[in-house]
């Protein structure tokens, strides 16, 4: 089950937020910690300290937060228009114009409509080359994937995207409606993330995973249709090192009480571990992980 604030109750939620907001901690949004960007460079050495502590302790007790004060809200809903945009500006045919065609493709189109995955998508590569589709003329979005989730009436209750977790150091992600994303929490239980206004939401990606031996994780996520009576749009960044980079367990992470629990690989040869293309970006965590000794 999802938590809201709801289930906590608002007084007591108002309450944890002043007594946290007093100890200079991180604030609670449906149990999904706030982070302050602008914070992290202050010229306070000691607030910028205490907000680099808070970074971590998200990163290790949560593995995703809001990120406040850090993209300004034109740029967002620049983003989202120009997604939005490119899925009514254009025809199907058009779209499938980037239908998979080899494994050097820059731009892929996808329309998945079964039990396990409901969205149309477009995947797109930005680095070291920049790439976007050519229609609309307007379409400015830079980058990631471009989700459209269809809306739930016909749907209740269907998966849009299934349980996965993402490759790359950490993932940005934007949407035009809540609800529909949810995150497994270390506890077991998913949380539904609803962004809130001037945020953007980050969640770690499987290789600062494998970078800190599992001290970070990488947060099963899925995307469920049967909250939205609108369809969906969403855009997920996938910040990764550049493709020739050998990630693996730093040193700083590993003594003789913990071993190496991943092993390395450049980051291309993960994202194609699996049989998939880099633009795939399917995860293989799973794969990288040493097998438990006994
Ligand atoms: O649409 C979303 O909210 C999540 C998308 C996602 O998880 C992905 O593209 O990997
Ligand atoms: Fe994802």
């Amino acid at each position: 089950m999802a938590h809201s604030v709801g289930m906590l109750g608002q007084e007591c939620f108002d309450l944890k937020k002043k007594a946290i907001a007093h100890l200079h901690d991180y604030s609670f949004m449906d149990e999904i910690p706030t982070i302050d960007y602008s914070l992290l460079f202050s010229k306070d050495h000691n607030e910028r300290a205490k907000s680099l502590e808070h970074l971590g302790k998200a990163c290790q007790e949560f593995g995703f937060f809001y990120l406040i004060n850090g993209v300004e809200e034109r740029v967002v809903e620049g983003a989202l228009k120009g997604i939005s945009d490119f899925f009514e500006l254009t025809n199907q045919e058009e779209r499938s114009g980037y239908l998979k065609k080899n494994s050097m493709d820059r731009i892929r189109w996808c329309l998945r409509s079964h039990a396990g995955e409901n969205r149309e998508h477009l995947k797109i590569v930005t680095h070291p080359v920049y790439h976007c589709p050519s229609k609309p003329d307007r379409c400015k979005i830079r980058r990631a994937t471009f989700n459209l989730y269809p809306p739930s009436l016909q749907s209740k209750g269907s998966i849009g995207l299934a349980e996965h977790t993402d490759p790359g150091f950490f993932v940005s992600l934007i949407q035009d409606v809540n609800g529909g994303l949810q995150m497994l929490s270390h506890k077991g239980n998913w949380i539904t993330v609803n962004i809130p206004r001037n945020s953007i939401f980050i969640s770690i990606g499987d290789h600062l995973e494998i970078l800190t031996n599992g001290n970070y994780k990488s947060h099963i996520h899925q995307v469920i249709l049967d909250n939205n009576e609108v369809k969906r749009i969403s855009m997920a960044t996938l910040h990764g090192p550049s493709l020739d980079t050998f990630v693996a367990p730093a040193l700083g992470f590993i003594d003789e009480s913990h071993p190496p629990t991943y092993r390395g690989m450049t980051y291309k040869e993960s994202l194609e571990l699996n049989g998939f293309d880099e633009i795939d970006v399917q995860s293989s965590l799973i794969q990288l992980r040493m097998p438990l000794s006994l």
